[in-house]
C-alpha cells in the first residue's frame, strides 16, 4: 500500500503524536479530539486491518489464512472505497481485522502508507495522530508524544455495548465481553507488534475517567512533549 507524493507536503518535520490501547478502551474517540484540538491529521490505522479482513471474508477466504490476508493487503490503496464502509464497524470485521493482523506480511504491507502519514500529513497538516495497536512501538517509534489507552476489559465491553445499543445493532452482553476478550488474547500474544505499551508511554487508564478528562490529561501530556497548546 502505496501513497502517492501530493503538491501540499509539509515542509517542516511533523509532530506525530502516537495512541495505542486495546479494543474500546476509547483511544479514536481521544485521537480525534487531540487531532481537532491541535490542527493534526488523524489516521485510525485499525480501519486498513479491518478492510484487510473484509476482502479476505467477500472473497471467500478464511483471515487466518496468510496467503490470502498478504494478497488483500497488498491489494489495499488509500482511495479504495472499502476503507469509506459502515461494514468495517461491524464485529465480524473486528474478528477478521485481529486475525489478518497477526499475518507479517500484511503488517509489512502497511507499515509504509501508516508511517509516510505520520511523516507527511495529508492537507499540509503540521502534525498527525495516529491511533492503532503498535504505533508508539513499530509505527513511530519516534513519535514525540505516546500515550497507551487503556480500561479493564469489562467496562470496554460496557462501552462497546452502550454504543451497539446507541446505534441500534442488537448485541448480547456476555458476547461483547467474550469476543473483546478474544480479541485482546490475539491481539497482545501474537509474535509480530504484540499490542503493548512502548516503554515511553505514558499510560492512561480511562476506567473511572469520562471522555472529557481523558483529553485534559492528554493534552497536558502532550504539552509536556512538545511544548504545544491547542489552538481552541
Ligand atoms: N473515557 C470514556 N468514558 C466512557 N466512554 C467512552 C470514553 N471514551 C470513549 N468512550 C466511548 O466508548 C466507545 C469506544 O470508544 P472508541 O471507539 O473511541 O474506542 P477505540 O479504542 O477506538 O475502539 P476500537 O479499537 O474498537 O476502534 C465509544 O462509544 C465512545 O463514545
Ligand atoms: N495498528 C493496529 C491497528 C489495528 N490492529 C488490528 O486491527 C483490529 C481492529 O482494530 P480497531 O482499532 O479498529 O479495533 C485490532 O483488533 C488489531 O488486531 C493492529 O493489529 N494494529
Amino acid at each position: 500500500m502505496t501513497q502517492p507524493l501530493s503538491n501540499q507536503e509539509t515542509p517542516a518535520k511533523a509532530v506525530v503524536v502516537a495512541i495505542d490501547g486495546p479494543a474500546a478502551s476509547g483511544k479514536g474517540t481521544l485521537s480525534q479530539r487531540i487531532a481537532d484540538a491541535f490542527g493534526f491529521a488523524h489516521l485510525d490505522t485499525g480501519v486498513l486491518y479491518r478492510a484487510v479482513g473484509v476482502s479476505v471474508l467477500r472473497a471467500g477466504g478464511d483471515p487466518a489464512d496468510n496467503a490470502a490476508a498478504a494478497r488483500a493487503a497488498y491489494e489495499l490503496h488509500p482511495e479504495h472505497p472499502i476503507l469509506q464502509e459502515v461494514a468495517l464497524r461491524t464485529d465480524e470485521a473486528a474478528q477478521a481485522a485481529s486475525k489478518v493482523a497477526a499475518v507479517p506480511e500484511v503488517r509489512a504491507a502497511l507499515l509504509d502508507f501508516q508511517r509516510r502519514f505520520a511523516s507527511h500529513p495529508p492537507g499540509g497538516a503540521p502534525g498527525a495522530v495516529l491511533d492503532g495497536r503498535d504505533i508508539g512501538t513499530v509505527v513511530c517509534p519516534d513519535a514525540q508524544a505516546k500515550l497507551f489507552v487503556t480500561a479493564s476489559v469489562e467496562v470496554r465491553a460496557e462501552r462497546r455495548l452502550r454504543e451497539l445499543q446507541r446505534r441500534g445493532i442488537p448485541a448480547i452482553p456476555s458476547d461483547v465481553l467474550e469476543d473483546m476478550k478474544a480479541r485482546d488474547a490475539r491481539d497482545s500474544q501474537r509474535a509480530v507488534a504484540p499490542l503493548r505499551p512502548a516503554v515511553d508511554a505514558f499510560v492512561l487508564d480511562t476506567s473511572a475517567l469520562d471522555a472529557d478528562q481523558v483529553f485534559s490529561m492528554a493534552v497536558a501530556h502532550i504539552g509536556s512533549k512538545t511544548g504545544l497548546k491547542p489552538a481552541a
